[in-house]
């Protein structure tokens, strides 16, 4: 099942060709409808340079319109067109972050197309319906080279299944019933065989659906860390408004008057407009890349706690591993008879649906093992729970059979007063040590023989926990199976702790400890036992592979079915919140450059002193205001790249990396406008 794991990278190259022409176009004709005072108004920032706008504008009609006013013509126009554009850049970076998505969204749109669906009613007929009248509930049958009309859980047969359409992979994947391979997806299509499918949500529910409005964007919402940026930003933006707004009053007082497009352009180039106009777009994008990389994530939320990961709490069968468990091999211990223990090994597997339990009268099968069937007759069938890690029959003359997990037959069998076999011990550990999983049969207090359950680690993961590591995240594999099985696959696949015969509510407890220590902490899984635990990880990453439950409960999918792809969502994750802080800063160092552009420029007329401010030594005061103005326009298109791919980043401490950016992105802010305005000013001089 080497199909489940898929490299990223062709996902990649895929998606690169969306970002296109026809993006562009769309995204210019957006900046411009995003001018509307209702949208402006949820970017306090940016709506304030829209204001200026409008002011500006309205002075070159009516240049008395504020008071009377002795400014040109032209340089009223030239304002108001550069606040427009310094509006338009911002209004364009989020609309080039969102062209993607929606893009993207369009195209699943595609693949929804209406299907007509085999429906069995109770009376066991079958009727033709289309796709959008089934409900949460309902039967359907789904034969070879039909498409899979909704979301559902396989109940019964076996399937390839080509789910392109979702995962972009080509190559079939196995769905059954009963076991962690059982949810199938809507507007997939069956490419072999037969299963019979239970419905699992209703029209519009659907994961196709979710996925949709997801990368369309239509469900963002802010997150908690940006709420808190946003409203640190606001408040700078208001101290900044008073300082400005009472400033005529002091000048007047001096005996001078300042002319409000000055003002504005004052105002306008002290508040932060950089990180005001690329904010959503460098969180529309972090979600965008996650999305390339194959994962879905529910929110925002759930990929910024990605970048703060300190622990990753690991799945085994199915995540480490493919989960395909087979039974390989039967292993008799002493003192049983082997035609018994045969016997004995079907019964408790006849009626066990889970995958476990077909290939165990498979490989029976395969080994021409007879039994006999009739003693099963309405026998009491033992379901196999993760609670009791066992599974078998309770039959009619009163023998209770049972196979499981080593340890817990071990206490069923004891509990009837039954001894343990000599050689169990070394014959489960032999099994154990290479890395299977041995499952006891017994029949009331006796222990007849050992099953060998095969399963792969998925190749890759030794290399991808190192680079974990390196990231300081600790890796703990937590799994059902026995600790010498455990302890033999942690090795193979290079985890950094395991815990083995844990339940489904070991796994909470596990999580529950690593946050009271403070930690944020991430968990992989695809089964049902594993869902509980999801919903309570900070970061619940579910197998696209695995249960409809445990998709539920997580807040991310990985598409590609791989546990490592958190390696991406981590570093994905960390680069949005050092994007964020890197242009934040940057945005506010830039004050000062701006600062000392137009504070004497303002002044020089009537305080001639005030020139030795003029560090840069601009051309004129009104070439230095418009120098400023247009550098604080210009640098939102400039940024929008770095906004889009987001600040690089690389193994190392945080410690490190926060004071690498706090030099690269303070240093630079403070640098770069003193060049940029420079140079503005030199070619304004040419012109005026
Ligand atoms: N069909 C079955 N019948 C009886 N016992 C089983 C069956 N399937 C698994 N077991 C036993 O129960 C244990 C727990 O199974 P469970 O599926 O909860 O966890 P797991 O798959 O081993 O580990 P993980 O939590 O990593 O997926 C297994 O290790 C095995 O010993
Ligand atoms: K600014
Ligand atoms: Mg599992």
């Amino acid at each position: 099942m080497s199909q489940l794991f898929v490299e990223s990278e062709n996902k990649l190259q895929k998606k690169a060709s969306l970002m296109n022409k026809e993006l562009i176009i769309q995204a210019v004709k957006e900046s411009f409808v995003k001018l509307d005072p209702r949208i402006m108004i949820k970017n306090p920032i940016m709506f304030i340079v829209e204001i200026g706008f409008l002011i500006t504008l309205i002075m070159c009609f009516a240049p008395n319109a504020f008071g009377k006013s002795d400014v040109e013509l032209w340089f009223n126009i030239v304002v108001s067109f550069i606040l427009l554009f310094t509006v338009l850049f911002g209004n364009f970076s989020e609309a080039i972050a969102e062209g993607r998505g929606k893009a993207q969204a369009s195209s699943l749109k595609q693949s929804k197309k209406e299907i007509s669906a085999n429906r069995l009613l109770d009376s066991g007929i079958i009727e033709e319906v289309p796709s959008t009248q089934l409900r949460k509930g309902d039967i359907v049958i789904v034969k070879q080279g039909e498409m899979i009309p909704g979301d559902g859980e396989v109940i019964g047969g076996l399937a390839s299944v080509d789910e392109s359409a979702i995962t972009g992979e080509s190559a079939p994947v196995i769905k059954e019933a009963g076991g962690d391979f059982n949810s199938v997806t809507g507007g997939t299509r069956v490419v072999s065989d037969q299963i019979t499918v239970r419905i699992t949500n209703n029209p519009g529910e659907s994961f196709l659906d979710r996925m949709i409005s997801l990368v369309e964007g239509a469900e963002r919402q802010k997150t908690p860390n940006e709420i808190a940026l946003n409203t640190v930003l606001t408040s700078l933006t208001l101290i900044f408004l008073i300082v400005v707004v009472t400033l005529p009053f002091f000048t007047q007082y001096l005996g001078f008057n300042i002319e409000v497009p000055v003002l504005i352009s004052l105002l306008v180039c002290l508040i932060p407009t950089t990180i005001g106009g690329l904010l959503s777009a460098i969180g529309i994008a972090g979600m965008d890349r996650v999305t390339q990389f194959n994962v879905l994530a529910m929110s925002g939320k759930a990929v910024e706690a990605a970048g703060d990961i300190n622990t990753i709490i690991l799945d085994k069968t199915g995540t480490i591993t493919f989960g395909n468990r087979m039974a390989s091999e039967f292993v008799l211990v002493s003192q049983a008879d082997e035609n018994e223990f045969i016997q004995w090994l079907a019964i408790s597997s006849l009626k066990d649906e889970t995958p476990e339990g077909r290939s165990i009268i498979e490989l029976l099968k395969k080994q021409n093992k007879t039994f006999d069937e009739s003693v099963s007759q309405n026998a009491e069938i033992i379901e196999f729970k993760a609670e009791t890690r066992m599974s078998g029959m309770d039959l009619t003359d009163g023998r209770k059979v049972r196979k499981g997990a080593v340890d817990a037959v071990k206490e069923w069998v004891a509990s009837q007063g039954g001894i343990v076999p000599k050689d169990l011990d070394e014959k489960t550990n032999r099994i154990s040590k290479e890395g299977g999983t041995p499952l006891a049969v017994a029949i009331n207090n006796q222990i007849l023989g050992l099953i060998y359950l095969k399963d792969t680690v998925k190749p890759g993961m030794r290399e991808r926990f190192e680079q974990l590591r390196k990231m300081g995240i600790k890796s703990v594999m937590c799994t059902g199976d026995n600790p010498l099985t455990a302890a033999t696959i942690a090795k193979e696949a290079g985890v950094d702790e395991f815990i083995a015969e844990c339940k489904p509510e070991d796994k909470i407890d596990v999580i529950k400890y690593e946050q009271s220590q403070g930690k944020l902490v991430a968990m992989t899984g695809d089964g049902t036992n594993d869902a509980p635990a999801l919903a309570q990880a900070d970061v619940g990453l579910a197998m696209n592979s695995g249960t409809t439950a445990a998709k539920e409960a997580a807040n991310m999918i990985d598409l590609d079915s791989n546990p490592t792809k958190l390696i991406e969502v981590v570093s994905i994750g960390k680069q949005l919140l050092m994007t964020r802080g890197a242009l934040t800063t940057f945005s506010i160092a830039n004050d000062i450059a701006k600062y000392f552009a137009i504070i004497p420029a303002m002044f020089m007329i009537a305080i001639p002193e005030m020139d030795v401010l003029n560090i840069m030594q601009l051309e004129s005061p009104i070439s230095a205001i418009l120098s400023a103005l247009i550098f604080n326009a210009i640098i939102i298109p400039l940024l929008i790249p770095l906004a889009m791919k987001g600040v690089a980043y690389k193994p190392m401490s945080s410690n490190s990396l926060l004071k690498r950016n706090m030099f690269i992105y303070g240093f630079g802010g403070v640098i770069v406008p003193f060049i940029g305005i420079k140079l503005i000013d030199v070619a304004v001089g040419l012109i005026i």
